[in-house]
Protein backbone atom coordinates (compact mmCIF):
# COMPACT_ATOMS: atom_id res chain seq x y z
CA UNK A 1 0.00 0.00 0.00
CA UNK A 2 1.25 3.46 -0.63
CA UNK A 3 -0.05 6.54 0.67
CA UNK A 4 0.19 10.12 -0.97
CA UNK A 5 -0.26 13.65 0.22
CA UNK A 6 0.92 17.06 -0.08
CA UNK A 7 1.11 17.64 4.06
CA UNK A 8 3.64 20.75 3.90
CA UNK A 9 3.33 21.78 0.33
CA UNK A 10 6.75 20.38 -0.21
CA UNK A 11 5.43 18.16 -3.37
CA UNK A 12 3.57 14.89 -3.44
CA UNK A 13 4.79 12.28 -1.43
CA UNK A 14 4.44 8.47 -1.90
CA UNK A 15 5.11 6.44 1.00
CA UNK A 16 5.56 2.32 0.07
CA UNK A 17 5.15 -0.43 2.05
CA UNK A 18 8.58 -1.85 1.12
CA UNK A 19 11.14 -1.09 -2.29
CA UNK A 20 9.72 -3.44 -4.70
CA UNK A 21 6.06 -1.43 -4.33
CA UNK A 22 8.38 1.77 -4.81
CA UNK A 23 10.29 0.44 -7.77
CA UNK A 24 7.36 -0.57 -9.62
CA UNK A 25 5.34 2.96 -9.00
CA UNK A 26 8.75 4.56 -9.81
CA UNK A 27 8.72 2.42 -12.99
CA UNK A 28 5.64 3.75 -14.06
CA UNK A 29 6.12 7.51 -13.19
CA UNK A 30 9.07 7.35 -15.25
CA UNK A 31 7.46 5.64 -18.22
CA UNK A 32 4.58 7.97 -18.12
CA UNK A 33 6.98 11.05 -18.21
CA UNK A 34 8.58 9.53 -20.94
CA UNK A 35 5.50 9.10 -23.38
CA UNK A 36 3.76 12.79 -22.41
CA UNK A 37 7.98 14.47 -23.00
CA UNK A 38 8.24 12.27 -26.52
CA UNK A 39 4.50 12.87 -27.51
CA UNK A 40 5.03 17.14 -26.19
CA UNK A 41 8.81 17.66 -27.83
CA UNK A 42 9.99 14.81 -29.25
CA UNK A 43 12.16 13.85 -26.78
CA UNK A 44 12.98 13.08 -23.23
CA UNK A 45 15.62 14.46 -21.29
CA UNK A 46 16.43 12.70 -18.21
CA UNK A 47 19.06 13.14 -15.58
CA UNK A 48 20.04 10.54 -13.01
CA UNK A 49 22.08 10.54 -9.94
CA UNK A 50 23.81 7.85 -7.78
CA UNK A 51 23.06 6.08 -4.39
CA UNK A 52 19.92 3.31 -4.54
CA UNK A 53 18.54 5.01 -7.46
CA UNK A 54 19.75 2.62 -10.01
CA UNK A 55 18.45 -0.20 -8.72
CA UNK A 56 15.24 1.16 -7.51
CA UNK A 57 15.17 1.79 -11.73
CA UNK A 58 15.22 -1.86 -12.34
CA UNK A 59 11.54 -2.51 -13.20
CA UNK A 60 12.38 -0.28 -16.35
CA UNK A 61 14.33 -2.79 -18.01
CA UNK A 62 11.51 -5.76 -17.71
CA UNK A 63 8.48 -5.89 -19.25
CA UNK A 64 5.76 -4.30 -20.29
CA UNK A 65 8.52 -1.17 -20.58
CA UNK A 66 11.60 -2.80 -22.26
CA UNK A 67 9.11 -2.68 -25.12
CA UNK A 68 6.68 0.26 -24.30
CA UNK A 69 9.09 2.85 -23.81
CA UNK A 70 10.53 4.78 -26.82
CA UNK A 71 14.20 4.77 -25.54
CA UNK A 72 15.59 6.01 -28.72
CA UNK A 73 14.07 9.63 -27.46
CA UNK A 74 15.82 9.45 -24.40
CA UNK A 75 18.86 11.52 -23.75
CA UNK A 76 20.20 10.90 -20.83
CA UNK A 77 22.10 12.64 -18.37
CA UNK A 78 23.73 12.89 -14.50
CA UNK A 79 23.14 15.73 -11.90
CA UNK A 80 25.96 14.78 -10.29
CA UNK A 81 29.19 12.52 -10.83
CA UNK A 82 32.16 11.53 -8.84
CA UNK A 83 35.99 12.95 -10.54
CA UNK A 84 36.73 9.14 -10.81
CA UNK A 85 37.70 6.90 -13.85
CA UNK A 86 34.25 5.88 -15.44
CA UNK A 87 35.64 2.08 -14.40
CA UNK A 88 36.07 2.88 -10.63
CA UNK A 89 33.43 1.78 -8.40
CA UNK A 90 32.61 4.92 -6.96
CA UNK A 91 31.59 6.31 -10.39
CA UNK A 92 27.72 7.21 -10.91
CA UNK A 93 28.32 6.19 -15.06
CA UNK A 94 29.30 3.00 -14.49
CA UNK A 95 26.40 2.02 -11.29
CA UNK A 96 23.81 3.38 -14.06
CA UNK A 97 25.75 1.85 -17.34
CA UNK A 98 26.29 -1.47 -15.56
CA UNK A 99 22.90 -1.44 -13.79
CA UNK A 100 20.69 -0.01 -16.26
CA UNK A 101 22.00 1.89 -19.28
CA UNK A 102 23.14 -1.80 -20.30
CA UNK A 103 19.73 -3.17 -20.21
CA UNK A 104 17.93 -1.06 -21.93
CA UNK A 105 18.10 0.76 -25.80
CA UNK A 106 19.12 3.88 -25.59
CA UNK A 107 21.31 4.82 -28.25
CA UNK A 108 25.10 5.31 -27.46
CA UNK A 109 24.93 9.01 -28.62
CA UNK A 110 22.26 10.12 -26.05
CA UNK A 111 24.27 9.02 -23.47
CA UNK A 112 26.29 12.13 -21.89
CA UNK A 113 28.57 11.27 -19.60
CA UNK A 114 31.00 13.78 -17.55
CA UNK A 115 34.35 13.35 -18.91
CA UNK A 116 36.75 11.61 -16.43
CA UNK A 117 39.54 12.68 -18.30
CA UNK A 118 39.69 16.27 -17.40
CA UNK A 119 40.12 17.67 -13.73
CA UNK A 120 36.81 18.33 -11.66
CA UNK A 121 36.74 22.07 -12.97
CA UNK A 122 37.27 21.36 -16.63
CA UNK A 123 34.39 18.48 -16.87
CA UNK A 124 32.18 20.64 -14.66
CA UNK A 125 32.90 23.22 -17.51
CA UNK A 126 32.64 21.53 -20.37
CA UNK A 127 29.39 19.29 -19.38
CA UNK A 128 27.61 22.86 -18.82
CA UNK A 129 28.95 23.70 -22.56
CA UNK A 130 27.77 20.92 -23.61
CA UNK A 131 24.12 21.56 -21.94
CA UNK A 132 24.03 24.63 -23.76
CA UNK A 133 24.71 23.94 -27.10
CA UNK A 134 21.56 21.05 -26.21
CA UNK A 135 19.67 23.72 -25.10
CA UNK A 136 20.63 25.81 -27.65
CA UNK A 137 18.64 23.58 -30.97
CA UNK A 138 16.01 22.88 -27.77
CA UNK A 139 16.67 19.15 -27.39
CA UNK A 140 17.03 20.61 -23.66
CA UNK A 141 14.08 22.89 -22.86
CA UNK A 142 14.70 26.15 -21.61
CA UNK A 143 12.95 27.46 -18.42
CA UNK A 144 10.27 30.34 -19.58
CA UNK A 145 11.71 32.38 -16.09
CA UNK A 146 15.05 31.58 -16.07
CA UNK A 147 17.86 30.55 -18.71
CA UNK A 148 18.30 27.52 -17.41
CA UNK A 149 18.00 24.36 -19.02
CA UNK A 150 14.64 22.36 -18.12
CA UNK A 151 15.03 18.88 -17.77
CA UNK A 152 11.96 16.58 -18.21
CA UNK A 153 13.24 14.87 -15.17
CA UNK A 154 15.43 15.05 -12.57
CA UNK A 155 16.18 12.05 -10.11
CA UNK A 156 17.83 12.71 -6.91
CA UNK A 157 18.32 10.11 -3.99
CA UNK A 158 18.87 11.91 -0.38
CA UNK A 159 22.23 11.14 1.78
CA UNK A 160 22.10 10.78 5.19
CA UNK A 161 23.30 14.66 5.99
CA UNK A 162 20.37 15.74 3.59
CA UNK A 163 23.00 16.22 0.67
CA UNK A 164 21.42 15.77 -2.95
CA UNK A 165 23.48 15.34 -6.01
CA UNK A 166 26.98 16.36 -4.43
CA UNK A 167 25.20 19.60 -2.71
CA UNK A 168 26.32 19.38 0.93
CA UNK A 169 25.20 20.79 3.74
CA UNK A 170 26.67 24.49 4.46
CA UNK A 171 28.93 24.25 0.95
CA UNK A 172 29.19 27.33 -0.67
CA UNK A 173 28.37 25.62 -4.17
CA UNK A 174 24.91 25.46 -2.35
CA UNK A 175 24.80 29.16 -3.09
CA UNK A 176 25.99 28.80 -6.51
CA UNK A 177 23.65 30.83 -9.18
CA UNK A 178 25.89 31.67 -11.90
CA UNK A 179 26.92 28.04 -13.33
CA UNK A 180 24.60 25.39 -14.09
CA UNK A 181 27.35 22.87 -13.34
CA UNK A 182 29.82 22.96 -10.75
CA UNK A 183 32.35 21.07 -9.10
CA UNK A 184 33.50 20.43 -5.26
CA UNK A 185 37.26 19.15 -3.71
CA UNK A 186 35.83 19.08 -0.40
CA UNK A 187 33.11 16.37 -0.76
CA UNK A 188 32.55 15.01 3.15
CA UNK A 189 31.57 12.20 1.78
CA UNK A 190 34.29 10.06 -0.35
CA UNK A 191 35.30 10.76 -3.22
CA UNK A 192 36.38 14.26 -2.20
CA UNK A 193 36.19 15.76 -5.85
CA UNK A 194 32.51 15.74 -7.51
CA UNK A 195 31.37 17.46 -10.37
CA UNK A 196 27.00 18.33 -9.80
CA UNK A 197 24.31 20.56 -11.36
CA UNK A 198 23.65 23.72 -8.83
CA UNK A 199 20.24 24.16 -7.33
CA UNK A 200 19.26 26.99 -10.65
CA UNK A 201 18.97 23.77 -12.64
CA UNK A 202 17.78 21.26 -10.42
CA UNK A 203 14.89 23.75 -9.63
CA UNK A 204 14.47 24.66 -13.52
CA UNK A 205 13.34 21.27 -14.07
CA UNK A 206 9.60 20.05 -15.52
CA UNK A 207 10.22 16.97 -12.93
CA UNK A 208 11.96 16.15 -9.73
CA UNK A 209 11.79 12.67 -7.88
CA UNK A 210 13.47 12.63 -4.61
CA UNK A 211 14.22 8.95 -4.07
CA UNK A 212 14.80 7.59 -0.18
CA UNK A 213 14.85 4.71 0.92
CA UNK A 214 15.79 3.54 4.51
CA UNK A 215 18.38 1.24 4.25
CA UNK A 216 20.62 4.04 6.20
CA UNK A 217 19.38 6.60 8.99
CA UNK A 218 17.55 9.02 6.94
CA UNK A 219 14.76 9.79 8.50
CA UNK A 220 15.99 12.54 10.36
CA UNK A 221 17.27 13.75 7.46
CA UNK A 222 14.07 13.75 5.47
CA UNK A 223 12.04 15.22 8.72
CA UNK A 224 14.17 18.47 7.98
CA UNK A 225 14.03 18.28 3.87
CA UNK A 226 10.04 18.41 4.31
CA UNK A 227 10.02 21.19 7.77
CA UNK A 228 10.10 24.94 7.31
CA UNK A 229 13.09 26.81 8.22
CA UNK A 230 12.91 28.11 11.53
CA UNK A 231 15.77 29.72 14.15
CA UNK A 232 16.99 26.32 14.72
CA UNK A 233 17.32 25.22 11.29
CA UNK A 234 18.83 27.16 8.63
CA UNK A 235 18.35 27.24 5.50
CA UNK A 236 21.83 25.77 4.48
CA UNK A 237 21.64 22.88 6.58
CA UNK A 238 19.31 20.54 4.55
CA UNK A 239 20.34 20.75 0.56
CA UNK A 240 17.45 18.42 0.08
CA UNK A 241 14.73 21.38 1.17
CA UNK A 242 16.27 23.86 -1.12
CA UNK A 243 14.91 21.28 -3.76
CA UNK A 244 11.81 22.97 -4.63
CA UNK A 245 11.11 23.20 -8.71
CA UNK A 246 9.86 26.88 -9.14
CA UNK A 247 7.58 25.87 -12.11
CA UNK A 248 7.72 21.78 -12.00
CA UNK A 249 6.62 19.25 -10.09
CA UNK A 250 8.40 17.36 -7.34
CA UNK A 251 7.62 14.00 -6.17
CA UNK A 252 9.03 11.71 -3.25
CA UNK A 253 9.01 8.31 -3.41
CA UNK A 254 9.85 7.30 -0.28
CA UNK A 255 9.67 3.72 1.96
CA UNK A 256 8.10 3.35 5.56
CA UNK A 257 11.13 3.03 7.01
CA UNK A 258 12.48 6.41 5.96
CA UNK A 259 9.28 8.09 6.44
CA UNK A 260 8.61 6.55 10.04
CA UNK A 261 9.17 9.97 11.58
CA UNK A 262 7.25 12.02 9.71
CA UNK A 263 4.10 13.21 11.23
CA UNK A 264 1.17 11.10 9.88
CA UNK A 265 3.32 8.71 7.96
CA UNK A 266 1.31 5.98 8.75
CA UNK A 267 -2.21 7.50 9.70
CA UNK A 268 -2.77 7.54 5.61
CA UNK A 269 -3.08 10.75 4.10
CA UNK A 270 -4.92 10.15 0.91
CA UNK A 271 -4.54 6.20 0.45
CA UNK A 272 -4.20 5.05 -3.12
O1 LIG B 1 27.23 10.75 -3.24
C1 LIG B 1 26.11 10.69 -3.65
O2 LIG B 1 25.09 10.58 -2.77
C2 LIG B 1 23.72 10.82 -3.12
C3 LIG B 1 22.89 10.02 -2.15
O3 LIG B 1 23.33 8.69 -2.20
P1 LIG B 1 23.28 7.73 -0.95
O4 LIG B 1 24.13 6.55 -1.34
O5 LIG B 1 23.80 8.45 0.25
O6 LIG B 1 21.83 7.37 -0.81
C4 LIG B 1 23.49 10.45 -4.57
O7 LIG B 1 22.20 10.77 -4.95
C5 LIG B 1 24.51 11.16 -5.42
O8 LIG B 1 24.24 10.98 -6.79
C6 LIG B 1 25.83 10.59 -5.10
O9 LIG B 1 26.87 11.10 -5.89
Amino acid sequence: MAVSGDPKSRGELKIFDNSDELATDLAEYIAQLSEFSVKERGVFTIALSGGPLISLMGKLCQAPYSKTVDWTKWYVFWADERAVSKSHIDSNYKLAKDGFLSKVPVLNSHIYSINDNATAEDAAEEYEFTIRQLVKVRTIDVSAISDCPKFDLILLCMGADGHVASLFPHHPALEDKENWVTFITDSPVPPPERITFTLPVINSASNVAMVVTGEENKATALCLALSDCNEETDALSSPARMVWPANGKLVWFLDKAVASELDGSDSGVGSQ
